[in-house]
């Protein structure tokens, strides 16, 4: 039987392609991608994975039981403990500092994305909300693995090749598994055929707002 996300995914494949597929993706594997258009994206990921965190601790609030309480703290563990760090990390081997992220503003972009999530969440219930999540989480998971050999070249190669490995390993393709899994044991209890169409548009509107996040990205290198 096929996931919840799968016919999501179905259901909005162009918009879906055109941020898994992004030209910013693909100068990622191939290494073509401007240093520069790298650098502006991690510093606006580092604010953007700061209101994810947010969103996270909105899902344990929305959660009506303990299971679901708990899946959504690991969702949360996993951006604090990981997604951070490896950015904090990646950031430093490109001279940003932790006190200089902190300090930068966030881009249009940023803020479209993360209040379009945080706002489906708080107005919505568990199911709302781990759809508006399921681009970010899922997405990446893809990224990865289409991209799982690729030889990126030129000066940021190998930055980009550790870029490819954190969301292509076995550790994170646990993870987006286990979103996915757990999106299946809410649409279970939640999801209506009457519910679908406002659903879909969610999830198609978080991708739209990723790839407008590739896009800030290519935008600072012209
Ligand atoms: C714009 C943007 N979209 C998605 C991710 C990926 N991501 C964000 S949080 C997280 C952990 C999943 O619970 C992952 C994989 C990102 N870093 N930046």
């Amino acid at each position: 039987m096929s996931s919840f996300f799968e016919r999501l995914r179905a259901d909005s494949l162009a918009v879906w392609q055109d941020y898994t597929r992004h030209a910013f993706v693909q100068g990622l594997a191939d290494g073509s991608l401007p240093e520069e258009a790298f650098r502006t994206y991690l510093a606006q990921d580092y604010l953007f994975l700061i209101q994810f965190s947010r969103a996270h601790a909105l899902a344990i609030y929305k959660a009506d039981n303990l299971a679901d309480m708990q899946e959504a703290l690991a969702g949360l563990k996993a951006i604090l403990d990981t997604e951070m760090d490896l950015h904090v990390g990646l950031c430093a081997g490109w001279g940003l500092s932790k006190d200089e992220l902190q300090k930068l503003p966030e881009a249009s972009q940023t803020i479209a994305y993360t209040r379009f999530v945080l706002e489906t969440g708080m107005r919505g219930d568990l199911l709302d909300l781990q759809v508006a999540l399921a681009p970010c989480v899922l997405g990446y998971a893809e990224i990865g693995r289409d991209n799982l050999t690729a030889q990126p070249q030129g000066p940021a190669a190998k930055s980009y090749r550790n870029w490819l490995d954190e969301y292509s390993g076995s550790g994170y393709q646990g993870v987006a598994q286990a979103f996915s899994d757990w999106m299946d044991r809410t649409a279970d209890r939640y999801l209506t055929e009457a519910r679908y169409p406002a659903l879909l548009q969610t999830f198609t509107q978080a991708s739209r707002l990723e790839a407008d996040f590739w896009r800030m990205g290519l935008d600072a290198a012209r």
